[in-house]
């Protein structure tokens, strides 16, 4: 099959493990190019545990993961090649202090590519302007608002291009508005660059509106796996506990998983 019909991401009876505990079992999961894909789940659940099986951060104890079309390969050459595939947005924003927006953009440029400086600097005006903060480019994180570094952040996880999106708690830490501006980018961006994306998130009502796919863990496996209008009118117990934010239910409070490694 070529290349690019094959599904972003899939993955097949995998498990992941953390030390001797299993976070999460029986993962099967296509993530369709183009596709925008909430993974929801209690905290603890293993929402970022599964996103590091993507990013081959953590090796699958069983079954295979795939991501753009390949079997995640576990040498570091291999590996370093399809993470440039793979623009990444922590929670922290990771924006180096000491360095301007711009040149925090340029980094990964800088890294992975061996472009002359004005072809740099005009990429770097792009994606500060796909964020709309072409007008920042000279100021220093600490001068700028939480929203405004998240979308450099974002910038710079653009910066090679990447065909795969993945976002981990995009929304922590920002305000409403701020909010809802990094949830119109994302989406936004998926559409104009034709990306895929996949936004880890407690924040389920910022995020379903933007989502044509939504996944729920709890309790070490994926319980829900559908459109978010199937996700709203869910009887499931596990999914309507998460969703209403109810403390009593079938998900252990502390969502800590009992079950050990086999
Ligand atoms: N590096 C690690 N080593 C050992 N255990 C880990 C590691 N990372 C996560 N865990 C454990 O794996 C489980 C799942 O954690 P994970 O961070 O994937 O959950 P999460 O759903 O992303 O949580 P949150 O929403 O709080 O970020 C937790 O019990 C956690 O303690």
């Amino acid at each position: 099959m070529p290349e690019s019909n094959t599904p972003a991401v899939r993955l097949a009876d995998v498990r992941l493990d953390r030390g001797t505990r299993t976070v999460l079992r029986d993962i099967a999961l296509e993530v369709p190019r183009g596709s925008v894909t909430a993974v929801l789940g209690p905290s603890g659940s293993g929402k970022s545990t599964l996103l590091a099986a993507l990013t081959g951060e953590l090796v699958p104890a069983a079954g295979t993961v795939e991501v753009l079309g390949q079997r995640v390969p576990q040498r570091k050459r291999e590996l370093l090649e399809l993470r440039k595939g793979i623009g990444v947005l922590l929670q922290g924003n990771g924006l180096l202090t000491d360095l301007t927006a711009a040149e925090n953009v340029a980094l990964p440029l800088r890294m992975h590519t061996r472009l002359p400086e004005p072809v740099i600097r005009r990429l770097v005006e792009m994606k500060l302007h796909a964020v709309g903060l072409r007008a920042a480019a000279d100021l220093f994180p600490r001068e700028l608002s939480g929203g405004m570094a998240r979308r450099v952040a974002l910038a710079r996880a653009l910066a090679l291009d990447p065909p795969l999106m993945v976002y981990d708690e995009p929304l922590t830490g920002l305000d409403p508005i701020a909010s809802g501006v990094i949830m119109s980018l994302i989406s936004r961006l998926n559409d104009t660059l034709g990306l895929t994306s996949i936004i880890v998130t407690h924040h389920v009502h910022e995020t379903l509106p933007v989502a044509d796919r939504a996944i729920v863990i709890a309790n070490a496996r994926i319980v829900f796996s559908g459109t978010p209008a199937e996700l709203q009118s869910s009887t499931d117990p596990l999914v309507r506990q998460f969703l209403d934010g109810e403390p009593d239910g079938p998900i252990a409070f502390d969502a800590a998983p009992q079950e050990r490694a086999a």
